[in-house]
């Protein structure tokens, strides 16, 4: 039995995002957790002949502690989308001040109800938000490093996407699986497009064509958030992006070859973290690929940073100076 709770369910990412659960094989119970609406998007995704159980929890006031409690209770996943989305003219930095205290008290919740879960973060700003849930788990005695995951697959999503509009004629964007580290916002955002099958593609741009590819895929949210003109940030590729991740997980539990990348903490009793902490000033957290596992994350592929362009380790640096100071706020949160 694999259940699966979704945080923020009735948002406009927990929507979709539950709406792809309830077609996934691997999902047996799905609980959609919000603090609105989410009856109704429960017995809507109830009706669809999947094999999955549908439940939804609402608190039934600001105090009510037995709708979280119970959603949570048995799960194997939980997937937080819950929290308020970016408008024109603010950085997901910006999100920090609302977003911090959502997030902190939906981990208190995972710490007390199901400190076994596999933990994934979307909500903004994920190089702030995941050391949140990391300091904690970490205060309640149940942090397993392993189990935590923040969520970048967007990123990688969009740099697949992007290069291959660039050769509409010879590729199609399942052609790439590229690489995207650091975090997740603007120049934190580094994509390594010098590495794997992408090389030639992209050695083959002249410097504009390659710092505006670039470019296009630190500041994607942007393009969105800007489209949307005040109506929110990406909800459908979003969910589309938390499911793959979500989906490669469910896959790891019965294969042994799932590579996904993910902004972890890079603790030293994960096989791998040691070496990558190394090669970037330290920094606890940071997004790598990672081989998964029945246990969760297995190894760290640390050894991309060795591969990587001299341009690259440019774009490296500036991202590494951001995050120390995006983790250190989510850090301090929790422990000042
Ligand atoms: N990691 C990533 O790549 C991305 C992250 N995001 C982030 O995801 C978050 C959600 O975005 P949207 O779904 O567009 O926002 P939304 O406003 O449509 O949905 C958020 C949902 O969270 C719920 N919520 C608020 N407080 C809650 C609580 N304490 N417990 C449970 N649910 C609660 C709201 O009721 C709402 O239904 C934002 O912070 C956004 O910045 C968005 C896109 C990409
Ligand atoms: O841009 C935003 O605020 C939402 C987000 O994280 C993304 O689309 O990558």
């Amino acid at each position: 039995m694999v259940k699966v709770t979704v945080c923020g369910a009735a948002g406009g990412i927990g929507q979709p995002l539950s709406l792809l659960l309830k077609l996934n094989q691997n999902v047996d119970e799905l609980s959609l957790f919000d603090v609105v609406n989410v009856p109704g998007v429960g017995a809507d995704l109830s009706h669809i002949c999947s094999d999955s159980k549908t439940e939804s929890f609402v608190p039934s006031s600001k105090e009510d502690k037995s709708a979280l409690a119970n959603s949570l209770k048995g799960s194997d996943l939980v997937i937080i989308p819950a929290g308020v989305p970016r408008k024109p003219g603010m950085t997901r930095d910006d999100l920090f001040n609302i977003n911090a205290s959502i997030v902190r008290d939906l981990a208190q919740g995972i710490a007390e109800n199901a400190p076994k879960a596999f933990v994934l973060i979307i909500s903004n700003p994920v190089n702030s938000t995941v050391p949140i849930v990391a300091e904690t788990l970490k205060k309640n005695g149940v942090f397993n490093p392993q189990k935590l995951f923040g969520v970048t697959t967007l990123d990688i999503v969009r740099a697949n996407t992007f290069i291959s509009q660039l050769y509409a004629k010879e590729t199609k964007p399942s052609d790439f699986n590229i690489n995207v580290i650091g975090g997740h916002s603007g120049e934190t955002i580094v994509p390594l497009y010098s590495l794997g099958n992408s090389k030639s593609y992209y050695e083959k741009l002249s410097q504009d064509d390659q710092k505006a590819l670039i470019h296009r895929v630190q500041f994607g949210g942007d393009e969105v958030v800007q489209a949307k003109n005040g109506a929110g940030s990406a909800t459908l590729s979003m969910a589309y992006a938390g499911y793959r991740l979500a989906e490669s997980i469910l896959k790891s539990f019965k294969e042994s070859s799932v590579v996904e990348c993910t902004f972890l903490n890079l603790d030293d009793s994960i096989k791998g973290a040691k070496e990558a902490k190394q090669l970037i000033n330290g920094l606890d957290f940071f997004s790598l690929p990672v081989k998964l596992g029945v246990n969760g994350i297995e190894e760290v592929h640390y050894q991309v940073l060795q591969q990587i362009s001299d341009d690259e380790k440019k774009l490296l640096q500036v991202a590494i100076d951001q995050l120390t100071k995006n983790i250190e706020k989510g850090v301090a949160f929790i422990k000042n």
